[in-house]
């Protein structure tokens, strides 16, 4: 294969043998979509989504092939959103506005053809789901930085909803306009939190003085800076794109390192898998005793099961300081080590979801 016209006839036959497997395995998959539906089951199933990732990963180095877990990541969730569209178009409410971080971890995990609806706010997505206008929420539930969405917490006590998956989206912030030189800039907008989350960049590169704008949403600052060539924004980089604001700048943000994790609502349990976690929360009895805590806690100890997160909010029931616990732990509701756990504490746990655990997802 000496030329470029040799290359791209041999591409053109291996896209042709590609389609003819993907229709092939949409065949399949619309007898899935069958399958379930007479037996009622969710369409949606992350750990069997997982599991095919891993198969591949694991495939892909045995066969020394280029492709890497990310690249086999994205082809694949996108292949597996347009599946589960052939099984049953189903909703996705998310809290918006469009161009959102939350909207871009919902692309992630649910491809770009999926009917989205966008929300204004967390409540609005519970309340959604909760009148089945949407099969998946989508919500974030905190931050690396900044810790946890309280909102979110606060309202899955409250509802009927359950947590189906996680994941980790690390949080880049990019510098867009529509000006061919910074020194054309005169204004800024973002969100109160993307400036401070920016604030070396704009030093570095001289923009203390320029006015600053803070909006609602780091989306509204995309749409503002797509109509007024002297302004930039700080927003993510599905903003930039949704509003056609060139990119100047990528990955600005001071802390490199930050993560949000975002939830999956639905309503229904996963089944088991090699690698869950489950979320709970705990009103114990007398929260504020001394040692009911701990006791609560000894009994996960005994039973050896592994805590991820534990966090204590207040109860908002009672006039005084009254606590309720929110758990994450290693395991799947129906592990019956869990189980007896649970024996124990009657009418003091409410389950959350079990899901897969979640990785982070490179964007
Ligand atoms: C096809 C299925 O349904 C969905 C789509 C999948 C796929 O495209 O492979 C995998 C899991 C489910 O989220 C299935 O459950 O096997």
């Amino acid at each position: 294969m000496e030329t470029l016209e040799d290359c791209r006839v041999a591409i053109d036959a291996i896209d042709d043998e590609v389609l003819k497997l993907l229709n092939k395995r949409m065949e399949i998959v619309k007898r899935v979509g069958e399958i379930k539906k007479d037996s009622d089951s969710a369409i949606y199933r992350p750990e069997r989504e997982k599991a095919i990732i891993q198969r591949l990963t694991q495939n892909s180095m045995d066969q020394q092939g280029l492709l890497n877990k990310n690249a086999i990541e994205a082809i694949f969730l996108e292949i597996f959103a347009v599946s589960r569209n052939l099984e049953l178009p189903e909703r996705i409410a998310y809290l918006g506005p469009e161009g959102s971080f939350t909207h871009q971890a919902a692309e992630s995990r649910f491809g770009a053809m999926s009917d989205y609806l966008s929300l204004s706010s967390i409540h609005s997505v519970f309340k959604t789901l909760e009148a089945k206008r949407a099969k998946f929420g989508i919500v974030p539930i905190e931050n690396s930085r900044d810790g946890v969405v309280g909102e979110t917490l606060d309202l899955l006590a409250k509802s009927s909803v359950k947590i189906v998956a996680e994941l980790y989206m690390p949080i880049h912030m990019s510098f867009v306009t529509k000006a061919k030189k910074i020194s054309q800039i005169t204004k800024i907008y973002s969100k109160d939190k993307g400036f401070g989350q920016c604030k070396e960049f704009l030093q570095e590169y001289n923009l203390v003085n320029v006015e600053q704008i803070p909006v609602e949403s780091t989306a509204k600052a995309a749409i503002l800076a797509s109509k007024d060539p002297n302004a930039a924004a700080l927003c993510s980089h599905i903003a930039a794109k949704l509003y056609r604001v060139p990119t100047m700048f990528d990955r600005i943000e001071d802390d490199i390192g930050s993560l949000t994790r975002f939830i999956i609502l639905s309503d229904f349990k996963n089944a088991k898998s090699q690698d869950d976690k489950t979320s709970i929360l705990v009103r114990l009895k007398d929260s504020v005793k001394a040692g009911s805590l701990v006791h609560f806690l000894q009994d996960f100890n005994e039973q050896n099961i592994n805590l991820s997160k534990i966090e204590s909010r207040p109860s908002k029931n009672k006039g005084g300081f009254d606590y309720w616990f929110f758990i994450d732990f290693y395991g799947h509701i129906d592990d019956e080590k869990f189980q007896k756990v649970l024996q124990k504490h009657k009418g003091e746990v409410t389950w959350l979801g079990s899901y897969v655990k979640g990785e982070e997802i490179e964007v």
